[in-house]
């Protein structure tokens, strides 16, 4: 018996909206009993800038969570509780690694009943945090939308932010579009699984459109120095001045320190949901495909390593618990891969496959000229610059300020050493950043080259034009020297008989 295609409904995931929440969040919580917290995380930027923050927690009454209701209660809650959270570790001259009370006590039952760790998360900055600004209209325009909380009240951060927001309404309908065309495979009804893959194509290609847009008013200085730091988690930040990560202070005594990963797009369970569909994996960052012979002997022999990091897996224990179940049991059905492979006559059906590939590369394409321009070149900058100041020509000659949030990304302690600049640009995950976006993208390609491959072993590769027969998106060749190359979604591709066949160039 196969497993039951899972119901979206059941998993808080809505038919329209995807990820976001059915009923818009709430834009405040309805019992006075929170009125405090609604009040600091309004006044969020005023009380940061002028440093009244740390002490305007401290001095909270604590309120705990029980008097909070609805779903739409607690996501309220869990979105006021990490942003104050977050300003209170990196809004001062150095971070914070001790929370108080007032809000350690509250984050921990609130992230409890979620399933979510005490640290904000996408779904805490994105998914529940923002409005339509006419209510009646569609949420998936960014011409409609709006932020509920920010750190800086910048443009900015709003549509650094909103940008998600976008991206998450106009791709959840591709989510019982991919159920359907599940249940279409199951069925061998081959000509509603091409119709929903051209449907879906033409949606991934909007994401990028709209992916895009970030530039229009997130400008990358402001999210560098003013946004991105109060991202920022409690792992890997020694150089931040967080070197133990924090303790979630709530009066019982003896609380261990802990260490989250700060926010991250890679949390979106939207993203995730498109690999999974499609039969997209991601392998440990830095590790090779494993020809079959190779998996074996890696797994069990008696060298075998233990397993390297998977981020983009690790990801998900930061999204929803609800949602995280969602994509389990969605991955336990997808099967559309398997069934573009085993019918690999259909052309019309490898072609729908292979655009959805090839759609969703392109995305991570335009998502690493992004992160190039947002943080790679804004990182070199920094770099220059702190090197054309001496340390000496500090005010004051004064030690200057570790804080992330109220200085720049990055302490400023005179030149850097390669090996901090190494560090520095990782994400908030600690990922070296541009080989793993690239991986990830290349990974995405992968299903493609091996449905050529396979076709190529067994029909032989090229017409007289040495063009791939039929292949819509990829280029065969054959050198002078008779070697076979396929310039594919995924990079170059040569026949290597000493590897056994086709291999990454
Ligand atoms: C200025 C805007 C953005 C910047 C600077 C940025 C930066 C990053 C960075 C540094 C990572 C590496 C993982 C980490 O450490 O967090 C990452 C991952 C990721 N980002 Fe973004 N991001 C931006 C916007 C977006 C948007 C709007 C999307 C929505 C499509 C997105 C989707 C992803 C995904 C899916 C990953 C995981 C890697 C993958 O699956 O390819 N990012 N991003
Ligand atoms: N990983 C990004 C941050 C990031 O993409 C992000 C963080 C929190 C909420 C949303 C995010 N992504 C895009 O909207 C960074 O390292 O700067």
């Amino acid at each position: 018996m196969l497993p039951p295609i899972p119901y979206p409904d059941d998993y808080g995931v809505s038919q329209y909206y995807g990820f976001l929440p059915n009923e818009l969040p709430l834009e405040i919580l309805p019992d006075p009993y929170y009125k405090r917290w609604e009040y600091v995380v309004s006044n969020l930027q005023a009380l940061l800038l002028s440093k009244r923050l740390r002490h305007t927690i401290e001095s909270l009454p604590i309120v705990t969570a029980s008097r909070l209701r609805t779903p739409a209660e607690w996501r309220r809650a869990y979105v006021l509780l990490s942003f104050m959270t977050h300003a209170y570790i990196w809004g001062g001259d150095r971070p914070e690694e001790r929370i108080p009370p007032p809000i350690s006590i509250p984050y921990i039952q609130i992230c409890n009943h979620l399933d979510l760790p005490t640290v904000a998360t996408y779904a805490g900055v994105c998914l529940w945090n923002f409005k339509p600004i006419f209510p009646e209209e569609p949420i998936d325009s960014l011409e409609n939308l709006s932020t509920l909380a920010t750190f800086t009240g910048s443009l900015d951060e709003s549509w650094f932010y909103l940008v998600s927001v976008a991206i998450e309404a106009r791709g959840g309908p591709t989510i019982p579009l991919m159920l359907h065309a599940i249940a279409a495979a199951r069925a061998n009804d081959s000509a509603t699984v091409i119709e929903c893959l051209q449907v879906f194509a033409t949606r991934l290609d909007e994401l990028g459109t709209v992916l895009q847009r970030m530039y229009e008013n997130c400008d990358p200085h402001v999210f560098y120095h003013r946004i991105r730091p109060f991202l920022a988690g409690s792992k890997n930040m020694a150089d931040a001045g967080l070197p133990n990560g924090v303790v979630f202070a709530t009066g019982a005594g003896n609380e261990p320190y802990c260490q989250y990963g700060g926010g991250s797009n890679a949390q979106s369970s939207l993203i995730q949901f498109f690999d999974i569909v499609l039969g997209i994996e991601h392998r440990p960052t830095g590790s090779q495909k494993p020809s079959d012979s190779s998996t074996e002997s890696e797994a069990e022999g008696p060298t075998a390593k233990p397993p390297r990091h998977n981020f983009i897996h690790e990801m998900r224990s930061y999204m929803p618990g609800h949602h995280r179940r969602f994509l389990q049991d969605v991955s336990a059905v997808a099967n559309i891969r398997e069934y573009v492979e085993s019918h690999k006559s259909n052309r019309s059906l490898s072609l729908a496959y292979d655009a959805s590939l090839a759609m969703l590369r392109s995305l991570r394409d335009k998502h690493i000229q992004l992160v190039s321009r947002y943080i790679i070149v804004k990182s070199r900058e920094s770099r220059s610059h702190s090197r054309s100041l001496s340390p000496l020509s500090a005010p004051n000659n004064q030690p200057q300020p570790l804080n992330l949030a109220s200085a720049s990304a990055h302490k400023y302690s005179g030149p850097e050493t390669a090996k901090a600049e190494r560090r520095r640009l990782r994400g908030t995950g600690g990922t070296a950043l541009i080989p793993f976006l690239k991986q990830a993208r290349d990974e995405t390609g992968e299903p493609a080259i091996d449905a050529w491959a396979r076709r190529i072993l067994s029909n032989g590769p090229v017409d007289s034009a040495g063009e791939a027969k039929g292949f819509a998106l990829g280029k065969i060749g054959e050198h002078a020297d008779g070697e076979l190359e396929i310039v594919g979604l995924a990079g170059v591709w040569k026949m290597d008989d000493s590897e056994g066949g086709l291999c990454h160039w």
